[in-house]
């Protein structure tokens, strides 16, 4: 059995950042910049008041002096003339500052008296004035790859730029593979159960970046999986679920490698997800998941979103982690790297006592996947080790 870490790089070896597509800024938040964005103007472009107040000439302003109002500048519209001694434009936030006036004295240190302004309050130091190119100069960069913020967006937009280049989403085909599954809503028979792990991961995929569809439900045999197979042979990636253990049942492994599959790899030195398979399908990159409902979410988040990731053009690592102390002890791990559902509480990581890969419901109060290395520990309470944590919406 391989490692969690060289089923990594085989994986990340089976697929390559996809092509750029050009969007409108309006729908490209989430998505990953894929070419550099350039300002094509400064911002602000002219040197510009952060107050509303006064513009005048700064070597005047005293407490007391007082000022001849010659005109006005609203936001978008500058003053005309020019500033001269003993002279005010009335000015208000965002608009240009008028030649020969390089200070904006606010309004509530002022009195105004018909056309004359004076200082009637102690001005600090100011000058409340934005010089041209303070946020950014044309030709600056916002660079990519990046994921898009709501503040990236509101920059991109502020350069000047009505659309992106972006990275193309993956196409994820998630085929569920068992007779004992049933769409949720459907009426299970006595000996059925709801098939809800492609429901988890295409959450988990879509808050990644890619596009995942759900397939009908494959039935164990070689002529339902070989049609879901098809089904799914225009995606990036293909994810197949459950069958792929040694049971008499699981026949993902034999139907894909009689579709040509390349193998990669089949079975992980890691707890849950042993049963994980990989390879190349035609121009698909397949991962064949674990049945379990935790195996195959925690096989999503440790192996296929950072896929995922790498085909978006982010680059080929593994999920983040962090670090944080153990809130209890723990015994000595078995030979394969674990990950363990766990809570973050405020006196540390504290695992489950039921690690059981069927328990759903423990899952979702979890916080954190704890990793155990193969072989580590016992492990005391207050010692640090290794997680990756679980994302909440
Ligand atoms: N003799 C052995 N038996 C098993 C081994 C082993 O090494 N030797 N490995 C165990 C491990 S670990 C896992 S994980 C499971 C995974 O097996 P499969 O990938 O073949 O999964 P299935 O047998 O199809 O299903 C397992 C379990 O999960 C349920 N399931 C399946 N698909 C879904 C779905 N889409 N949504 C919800 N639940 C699903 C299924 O009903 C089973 O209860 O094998 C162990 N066995
Ligand atoms: O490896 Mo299985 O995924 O323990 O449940």
């Amino acid at each position: 059995m391989i490692s969690v870490a060289e089923a990594l790089e085989r994986l990340f070896a089976l697929v390559e950042p996809l092509e750029a597509e050009q969007v409108p800024l309006r729908e490209a938040a989430g998505r990953v910049l894929a070419a550099d964005a350039v300002a094509s103007r400064n911002q602000p472009p002219f040197s510009a008041s952060a107050m509303d107040g006064y513009a005048v000439r700064a070597a005047e302003v005293t407490p007391g002096a007082r000022f001849r109002v010659i005109g006005e500048a609203p936001a978008g519209r500058r003053f005309a003339g020019r500033v001269g001694p003993g002279e005010a434009v009335r000015i208000f936030t965002g608009a240009p500052m008028p030649h020969g006036a390089d200070r904006v004295v606010i309004q509530e240190d002022t009195t105004r008296e018909g056309e004359a302004v004076i200082i009637t309050g102690t001005p600090g130091p100011g000058p409340h004035v934005r010089p041209a190119g303070a946020d950014f100069h044309a030709g600056d960069r916002l660079a990519a790859p990046r994921r898009l913020s709501a503040a990236d967006v509101a920059l991109i937009a502020a350069m000047n730029l009505p659309e992106v280049q972006v990275a193309r989403r993956p196409g994820v085909a998630i085929l569920s593979t068992g007779d004992e599954l049933v769409m949720p809503g459907e009426d299970p028979g006595e000996d059925q159960i709801v098939a809800s792990n492609a429901f988890g991961l295409k959450a988990l995929l879509e808050a990644e970046g890619a596009e995942a569809r759900l397939l009908p439900v494959a039935r164990d045999t070689d002529e339902s999986l070989r049609a879901g197979f098809e089904l799914a042979a225009d995606a990036d990636l293909i994810l197949t679920v459950g069958g792929a253990s040694v049971g008499d049942h699981d026949l993902v492994a034999p139907v894909a490698q009689a579709l040509g599959m390349d193998t990669a790899f089949y079975k992980v030195a890691m707890r849950p997800g042993k049963p994980l398979m990989a390879g190349r399908l035609g121009a698909a990159a397949m991962i064949g998941l674990p049945g379990n409902p935790v195996s195959a979410i925690v096989c999503g988040t440790v192996f296929v979103a950072p896929v995922i990731r790498k085909m978006l053009g982010l680059g080929a690592a593994p999920a983040p982690r962090r670090r944080a102390a153990l809130a209890r002890g723990v015994a000595r791990n078995g030979p394969r790297e674990h990950y363990m559902r766990a809570r973050l509480t405020p006196h540390g990581l504290d695992p489950f006592d039921s690690q059981d890969s069927a328990l759903l419901s423990l899952l979702a109060e979890a916080d954190a996947l704890l990793i155990r290395p193969p072989e580590d520990g016992p492990r005391e309470a207050g010692e640090p080790v290794d997680y990756i944590p679980l994302p909440r919406p």
